[in-house]
């Protein structure tokens, strides 16, 4: 893997401090998209991904109506076909520590598989009780996405809305806290990798 040039970073951090959300297209090589899908594929067959709820804990329910996605949470430890992905993640929140003065020391991330017919209705990603998501985290790897498939993403930002095409290799980072989005239906499967970017106070990590 090579990493992304710093200059970049420095660009991409003040678009995502300026605008809450940031969109980069071929931020993985064609090599590594590949990996990542056969990975994603070989777990598809093994059929280990759970339907996803909303919520944690007590308020966990699962509801088609809002959320229709299956997901496999990673391990880094054990996902090792996800290397690259993980250290483009790590060099992220380096970039975003350096230049964006955030304080983020860790990540969570799951598979995504939005079958045919599903979506995923407006909503936020910071829950009230556990605020320590910060920046959302979506990688797609839909290759061959066209118009008319659907799935794409819709975000709903303070003086306009935007709409992102879930295409292979484009990743979207955006303020869990600030930015409301939806995920149209999919009128084919959609795959990506999302997950979220945390804050995890000096002191409390005993409590994770
Ligand atoms: O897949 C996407 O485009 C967004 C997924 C999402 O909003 C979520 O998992 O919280
Ligand atoms: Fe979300």
């Amino acid at each position: 893997m090579t990493n992304n040039h710093e200059d970049l970073w420095i660009d991409w951090v003040d678009t995502l401090s300026e605008e809450s959300c940031l969109v980069i297209d071929d931020f993985i090589t064609d090599h590594e998209l590949s990996i990542f899908l056969n990975y994603f594929q070989d777990h598809l067959k093994e059929d280990d991904f759970k339907k996803a709820g909303i919520g944690t804990g007590s308020e966990f329910q699962l509801k088609s109506q809002i959320r229709g996605d299956y997901i496999r949470w990673l391990n880094r430890d054990t996902d090792t076909e996800l290397a690259n992905f993980f250290a483009r993640i790590d060099q992220a929140i380096a970039m975003l520590n350096r230049y964006c003065f955030l304080s983020l020391s860790g990540s969570e991330f799951h598979m995504a598989h939005y079958p045919e017919g599903t979506f995923y209705k407006r909503h936020l990603d910071q829950f009230s009780h556990r605020s320590n998501r910060l920046i959302s985290v979506i990688l797609y790897l839909n290759k061959n996405w066209k118009e008319g498939d659907g799935g794409e993403l819709k975000l709903y930002l303070e003086n306009e809305e935007k709409t992102i095409e879930p295409i292979a290799k484009r990743i979207v980072f955006m303020r869990s806290d600030q930015v409301e989005h939806e995920v149209l239906e999919t009128n084919v499967d959609r795959y990506s990798l999302t997950g979220w970017l945390l804050y995890q106070p000096p002191g409390l990590t005993f409590l994770a």
